[in-house]
């Protein structure tokens, strides 16, 4: 018998060219390599520099999502990008793509989203395969039971040129859940409470598994909320093992893989799980049960409490900074204080069950005066099964901006969608840091049901108390 394995162990070694050593990294293969515009520029230069070309173009996927606009096309034909910096990334990518032979998401096509929204539709994110980008919240992919982590523009470069990556492996840790969670509190909420209990370097050199009754019961867009979280807790990646729903969700995605794909991947699940006396470097133990929808109080993401709490007073100058920042008081509530912005959005939370938390809330209500609430899909896709099921009617008529072009939007704001510096700013999206949604915008991490619900009280609220139209 061989000694038990986590799933990331078991990962690892199928894909392990040559192994670690003291003196080296590891080489590991990848079996998909996503690209966008913002980290991949440079790392074409250096190929191009030295004459090396993309090893494998069918295992790359490029998308555009960062820096593109979310409004549709002028009457004049032009997209309003934010500046000519973003359309010339975005031209210039576009390019590389077509001199590389890379299979890519431009305007044209019907599946273009953000790249941890799209990529999964197109039934690419299957268990136990490797899929690294140059972005932090690769994280997300894990959720399908593969191992997928961020890397630097120079590894992007690597990957290009060799489909392999020097590594080193990581520790692991398990998220072991008890109960399910209560109506009305979603994964977001569970990975920011996650998050406030270990800080943001709880999982420094760590891959997390999230198991247990908990994550078994998440639906797919759940278990890639929590999953791309874990990047904010400090972690290497997060993944969840697949099973039924796993297979379920592919079979019925846009793009699903073949019948044979399909019961080859099942007939592997069994094995593609840790092994129950798998030891990992690292546990903690979350009772789902104990979970209150959360917002974050401070400029990271560890600095959150349940919606209904009472901010924490600053024991630290920086504690007190990030207040002062924020413009929060220490010893008071954030429930009831007026609010600016909300944005439901961000690979985080753009996907269609976040939508329909979100529309359950607003339907047949206002947004409250002087509150500016943007909805943008994560996916084309998510906009088409949004309109479909009559959610952005609901949006429009409460007086969201809702739209029509996916991409990251005001989660980082590279594309011009930014957020006010006035009142604070509710945000589905994964980072609170000073500015990043814009200058002084001032983000309360959120879910999209108590983003909706703020955004119809004009003041942060507790989706709880919300009655629900149906
Ligand atoms: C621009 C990109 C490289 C960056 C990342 O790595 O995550 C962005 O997606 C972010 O969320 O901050
Ligand atoms: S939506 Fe935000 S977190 Fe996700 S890839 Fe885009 S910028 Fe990064």
């Amino acid at each position: 018998m061989s000694a038990p394995k986590t799933l990331y162990e078991k990962i690892w070694d199928a894909h392990t060219v040559r192994p670690e050593t003291d003196e080296a990294p590891a080489i590991l293969y990848i079996d998909r390599h996503l690209v966008h515009e913002v980290s991949s520029p440079q790392a074409f230069t250096q190929l191009r520099e030295r004459g090396i070309p993309v090893a494998h173009p069918e295992k790359t996927i490029g998308v555009i999502d960062h820096s593109t606009p979310t409004l549709p096309p002028g009457l004049d034909g032009l997209r309003a990008f934010a500046n000519k910096r973003a359309r010339d990334q975005v031209e210039l990518f576009l390019e590389n793509c077509r001199a590389n032979g890379i299979g890519h998401h431009d305007w044209e096509s019907d599946q273009r989203g953000i790249v941890h929204v799209m990529v999964p539709e197109l039934g690419e994110s299957r268990p136990g395969r490797t899929i690294v980008c140059g972005d932090s919240h690769t994280s997300t992919h894990g959720a399908f039971g593969c191992l997928s982590f961020g890397i630097g523009t120079t590894e992007v470069a690597h990957v290009l040129a060799t489909q392999c990556l020097f590594q080193r492996k990581s520790k692991t840790m398990a998220v072991d859940t008890t109960g399910v969670l209560a109506e009305g509190v979603n994964a977001k909420d569970l990975a920011l409470y996650f998050i406030s209990k270990v800080g943001t370097d709880g999982g420094v050199r760590h891959v997390i598994e999230y198991r247990g009754t908990a994550i078994e019961a998440l639906s797919m867009e759940g278990r890639m909320t929590l999953c791309n979280m874990s990047i904010e807790a400090g972690a290497r990646s997060g993944m969840v093992a697949g099973d039924q729903t796993t297979l379920d969700w592919l079979r019925a995605c846009s793009k699903p893989p073949s019948d044979a794909e399909l019961a080859e991947l099942a007939r592997r699940l069994p094995e593609l799980r840790s092994d129950d006396e798998a030891v990992f470097d690292k546990r903690v133990t979350i009772d789902a049960r104990d979970v209150p929808p959360m917002v974050t109080f401070g400029t990271d993401p560890s600095a959150g409490m349940g919606v209904d709490g009472i901010v924490p007073l600053p024991e630290t100058s920086d504690d007190r900074k990030a207040l002062d920042y924020m413009q929060i008081e220490g010893g008071k509530p954030l429930l009831g204080k007026p609010i600016g912005t909300i944005f439901i959005g961000s690979c985080t939370n753009s996907r269609i069950t976040d939508l329909r938390e979100a529309a359950a809330l607003m339907k047949g209500r206002k947004v409250a005066n002087g509150v500016r609430a943007l909805i943008v899909p994560g996916s084309h896709e998510v906009r088409r099964q949004a309109e479909a099921e009559g959610l952005d009617q609901i949006f429009i008529e409460a007086g969201v901006d809702w739209r029509i072009e996916p991409g990251c939007s005001m989660c980082i704001g590279m594309n011009g969608d930014v957020a006010s510096p006035d009142g604070l700013t509710l945000s589905t999206s994964n980072r609170n840091f000073k500015g990043r949604q814009g200058p002084g915008a001032k983000t309360v991490l959120c879910g999209p049901a108590v983003a909706a619900a703020s955004a119809i009280e004009g003041r942060v609220a507790d989706p709880r108390k919300m009655e629900i139209r149906s």
